[in-house]
């Protein structure tokens, strides 16, 4: 019974859960279907928008094909675009080309304007050259013929001497002709100046501790000139082919080219330092001069070369030694002079800034005097005069020499002077090479001309002329006392480069060396004779013979020249009168051309100045020649300039220029 009671109990329940679940399901239903109406009305919706989305995508097709025909179209054009846009740039880089060239038109005519400019006024600075050139030698004309008539008067006197003279001489000569006899036999007939200088010599080499011997073998070199060449070692840079520049012991040989086949030429000297040679050995070949004024004679020891051969290196060491040697001379007074000779004008080395204008009466006022330990202050004195000394940078020496230096030696004893003078010439270059112009072109031409007096006197010497012309620069005129005297030796170093680039120079110097050395050859000759006292006595009447000869023949030679003098100085007016009309015609012409443009006819006048080459100066010749070269280069530079900017220049350039050289330009 229980157990049906809870039977019904549990159906009821279940019963109960039934309906529940029945409810629920059926509200479940209810919801299912509430939700499958919506998404029956969400899947219309889908399905109407799925249409419109068709008929969307119809109308985007359309409207793609239509866009692509579109684009299609774009492109072409962009090509069109691209192509037009190649040949704008093309267009551009030719106009920039085009644009280029003129530019560079532009500024070589600009260079070319400048450079005419520039040599318009260096045209101007040469007009003002042969002004003064012409005033110079107005003024020099008078002067020179009041020299000349002086010399001649001079001269005349002279002769007139000569001839009582001469009357004199062939009365003495067969007694003389009878003494030389006697003194063949061995008889010693001592001569009026010998015993004068014997004396000399001898108180003094008894004072220095000298020997007698060395004395009188020093009397041969009594005007006699020796040479020594000094051949410097190449510096750093240069080059020396052996080939070209062979150097032996008594030999130099220059090809004079750079090939190995040009024409050689060879010169020939007893005394040749070669480049691996010491500053001693450089001594030794002077040495004998040196000893000379220990002997109470004079000596003069010079340097002479192209620049940077080596002059002052050489003269340098030499004082050094040459001082040294002389510190044995015993009580002696001994004075220094130091002077240079720039642009023909003397400065006391040893004081700052002191010109000599007159050089005979302050040469005694520059003279020091030196006491003590006078070696070490002579070496100072000289050290201070090298730094003081004119130098300048010209293309072949950074710290060239352009004067001439003279350092002197007094010895003053009780009974006798002597003098030793150290010259260091200016170097010798050739006007053209050193690149030189303006103020120092004027200094290479006052070297140069200089030089050549300083090669007169020395050939004057070397003929025994009875004139020297020792007054023909302010350099002989100073080396007077020690060059060629009667008791004084000259040394003339002659100082070469062994480089391929100075050969020119090498030549010109040694051919003077050669020229030099000739006197040398008189001292051997004479060395060799057995009887010295008869070849004195033979000599001093050869040389009075040829002394008149001499002066016979300048004489003739003097009065040929006075009247061939006048004649030149009457032409020349002229010559000057016709320049000075040019030069008036020219000036108006540089006015014309300085207001309006450069003209490149403004250097004709100059070319056809060719008066100046006829004047008897030098300078003028050499400065007339100097204006040629330049006119010549201005018009060939000229004609090579414009041509180039016709070929650079665009055709159209040459139209369109406005200078006015533009004729010329189209006629070439
Ligand atoms: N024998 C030598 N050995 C070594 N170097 C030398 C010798 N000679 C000259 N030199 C050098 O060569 C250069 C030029 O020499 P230096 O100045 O003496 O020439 P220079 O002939 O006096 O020139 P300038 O005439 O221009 O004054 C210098 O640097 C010098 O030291």
């Amino acid at each position: 019974m229980a157990i049906s009671i809870d039977k019904e109990k549990e159906l009821k329940q279940l019963l109960e859960e039934f309906n529940e679940f029945k409810a629920g399901s059926k509200e479940y239903e209810e919801a299912l279907e509430s939700e499958v109406h919506d998404k029956d009305l969400k899947i219309e919706e889908l399905l109407s928008t799925i249409d419109k989305l068709k008929e969307d995508i119809i109308d985007l097709r359309n409207k793609y094909e239509k866009d692509e025909i579109e684009i299609v179209k774009i492109m072409n054009e962009c090509d069109n675009l691209k192509k037009k846009l190649k040949w704008y740039e093309e267009q551009k880089r030719d106009l920039e080309v085009l644009n280029d060239q003129w530019e560079n038109s532009a500024r070589i005519l600009e260079y070319s304007k400048q450079e005419l400019e520039e040599r318009l006024s260096q045209a101007e600075e040469i007009a003002i050259i042969y002004k003064e050139e012409i005033e110079e030698l107005s003024m020099n004309k008078e002067i020179e013929m009041q020299r000349l008539k002086d010399q001649y008067n001079e001269l005349k006197q002279e002769f007139s001497v000569v001839v009582v003279e001469k009357t004199d001489y062939n009365k003495t000569s067969s007694k003389t002709k009878a003494e030389i006899v006697t003194l063949n036999e061995g008889i010693s007939i001592p001569s009026k100046s010998m015993s004068r200088n014997q004396s000399k010599a001898s108180s003094r080499a008894a004072s220095c501790g000298h020997s007698r011997k060395n004395s009188t073998e020093s009397n041969d070199c009594n005007q006699s000139v020796k040479v020594v060449i000094r051949v410097r070692p190449p510096l750093r840079g240069e080059v020396w082919d052996k080939n070209i520049v062979s150097i032996s012991q008594n030999t130099i040989e220059i090809k004079n080219g750079k090939t190995r086949n040009s024409e050689s030429k060879i010169f020939e000297f007893e005394n040749i330092v070669l480049p691996n040679e010491n500053d001693e050995f450089m001594f030794n070949q002077v040495k004998e001069s040196v000893n000379q004024v220990m002997d109470g004679k004079n000596a003069c020891i010079m340097a002479y070369g192209q620049t940077g051969s080596g002059k002052t290196y050489t003269m340098n060491s030499l004082i050094h030694q040459a001082l040294d040697c002389l510190r044995n001379i015993e009580n002696a007074e001994v004075t220094i002079q130091c002077l240079e000779v720039y642009n023909e004008q003397v400065k006391n080395l040893c004081a700052s800034e002191q010109n000599i204008k007159n050089p005979k009466e302050p040469l005694e006022s520059s003279e020091i005097k030196l006491k003590g330990d006078w070696v070490n202050e002579a070496l100072n004195y000289i050290e201070e005069a090298i730094s003081r000394r004119t130098t300048k940078f010209t293309e072949c020496n950074e710290r060239s020499s352009r004067s001439h230096a003279i350092y002197t030696l007094n010895f003053y004893t009780n009974d006798c002077f002597s003098k030793i003078q150290f010259v260091d010439l200016a170097g010798s270059e050739r006007v053209g090479k050193s690149n030189v112009s303006g103020e120092t072109l004027k200094e290479a031409l006052l070297i140069n001309k200089s030089l050549s007096a300083l090669q007169d006197v020395i050939s004057a010497l070397e003929n025994k002329q009875k004139h020297v012309p020792y007054r023909n620069s302010m350099l002989t005129r100073l080396l007077q006392p020690t060059l060629g005297g009667s008791e004084s030796s000259v040394t003339m170093i002659v100082n070469c480069s062994p480089c391929n680039d100075s050969t020119n120079e090498t030549i010109c110097s040694l051919a003077l060396a050669s020229r030099v050395k000739a006197v040398d050859l008189g001292f051997f000759i004479r060395k060799n004779l057995k009887n010295k006292e008869v070849e004195r006595t033979l000599c001093l009447l050869e040389k009075e013979r040829l002394e008149k000869n001499n002066l016979l023949r300048i004489l003739d030679k003097l009065q040929r020249d006075l009247e061939s003098y006048q004649f030149a100085v009457k032409d020349r007016d002229n010559k000057i009168s016709m320049l000075n009309n040019k030069i008036k015609l020219r000036d108006r012409a540089y006015q014309e051309v300085r207001i309006s443009k450069p003209k490149i006819e403004i250097s004709k006048p100059i070319e056809s100045t060719p008066n100046l080459n006829s004047y008897p100066s030098s300078k003028a010749k050499s400065r007339s020649e100097m204006a040629k070269t330049k006119t010549r280069n201005l018009i060939h530079l000229n004609i090579k300039e414009i041509g180039r900017v016709v070929s650079m220049s665009p055709p159209i350039a040459i139209f369109s220029a406005n200078i006015e050289f533009q004729p010329l330009a189209l006629l070439i």
